[in-house]
């Protein structure tokens, strides 16, 4: 199954950039900036990622993002993630970074969006990754702030494809946002948002009908409403699911505890996706691997769940299509 599933062009919608900034590049990027980060060794590093719930990982991943300073730096943390890419056989990918983290920091949206777009445009010259920029609001901030965050990226619309909303789940629900993304949706931007990650299912409910968005990053607590279980289905709304992420910040015990094939049977549209593949311990492979060897997922559900991913990304038809006869050909083989 490791080699099927190693084999098989893929597409990731659900990868926040800053989660994919490895410890080797963290000490290399504090040295060069002059960064205190409050670890010795990469094994230390490797030590403190042990996560007891989200909020846990939170606090080490913006401290984490503090080393980054420069252009080149957005550019060299988005160049690894798409070697990466290559090494996973990932031919799109829509990803999530998160301004407020560096803006707060006094580095300029400019230079974050910059390095990260340059970085995206060098993939698709020398690898012909496509892929997508999704800016994410931190939802532990205020609406306000998020507002003006809305306000900087508008000059950079050519380059963010959609708005998110990350971060502190628990205590700041959907409905907090609701203005900011009625505003990004009248300027033509796709939506999306975390919601069903640990707080319960209503925050889905707010998700779908507060602020419209187009696909549920995680939604994993779905599970407990029938009726929303009934209505994801009939919607075929996507949920961009991350089981290492899952495992790793305690929202199941174990990888055999995980409802990722429950939900896909059921009939939902379902994706794989690594979320912070730098601090859950792999990226987009391992989490499939991950799921095969815990979970009984054939290989019809894995091509289809790679299905998903392409038809649920923000590409056009065209681009859809040509991924998925790729798909196709490669998964009879
Ligand atoms: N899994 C996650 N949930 C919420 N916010 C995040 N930011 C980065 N990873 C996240
Ligand atoms: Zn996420």
């Amino acid at each position: 199954m490791k080699e099927f599933i190693k084999k098989l062009p893929k597409a990731e919608l659900h990868i926040h950039i800053e989660g994919a900034l490895e410890p080797d590049l963290m000490f290399r990027l504090a040295t060069k900036n002059n960064i205190k980060i409050p670890y010795q060794t990469i094994e230390e590093v490797k030590a403190a990622y042990n996560f007891t719930n989200l909020q846990s990982f939170l606090d080490i991943y913006y401290a984490g993002a503090n080393v980054l300073i420069t252009k080149n730096d957005f550019y060299d943390m988005t160049w690894a993630y798409i070697l990466k890419c290559v090494e996973n056989n990932i031919i799109h990918t829509e990803i999530f970074f998160d301004p407020q983290t560096h803006t707060s920091r006094g580095i300029s949206f400019d230079t974050v969006i910059l390095g990260i777009s340059e970085a995206l445009k060098d993939a698709k010259e020398k690898y012909s990754i496509t892929s997508n920029i999704i800016m994410c609001f931190l939802r532990h901030l205020s609406q306000e702030e998020a507002f003006k965050t809305f306000e900087e990226c508008l000059s950079h619309k050519d380059k963010i494809i959609g708005i998110g909303l990350d971060s502190s789940e628990l205590g700041h629900p959907p409905s907090k946002f609701k203005e900011v993304f009625q505003k990004a949706k009248e300027e033509g931007f796709k939506l999306v948002a975390h919601a069903g990650e640990e707080a319960d299912y209503s925050y889905i409910y707010e998700a779908l009908d507060l602020l419209d968005i187009q696909r549920i990053d995680h939604g994993v607590q779905a599970i407990n409403s029938a009726d929303l279980m009934q209505r994801l289905k009939d919607e075929q709304i996507p949920l961009t699911v991350c089981p290492n992420s899952n495992i790793e910040l305690k929202v199941f015990d174990n990888y055999k505890q995980h409802n990722i094939k429950k939900l896909l049977d059921y009939g939902l549209n379902v994706t794989v996706n690594s979320d912070d593949p730098a601090y859950f311990k792999g990226y987009l492979n391992d989490n499939f691997i991950n799921l095969c060897e815990n979970i009984d997922l054939t290989k019809e559900d894995i091509i289809k769940l790679i299905r998903n991913s392409f038809n649920s990304s923000f590409i056009s038809q065209e681009f859809k299509n040509e991924y998925i006869n790729k798909l196709n050909n490669i998964g009879q083989n």
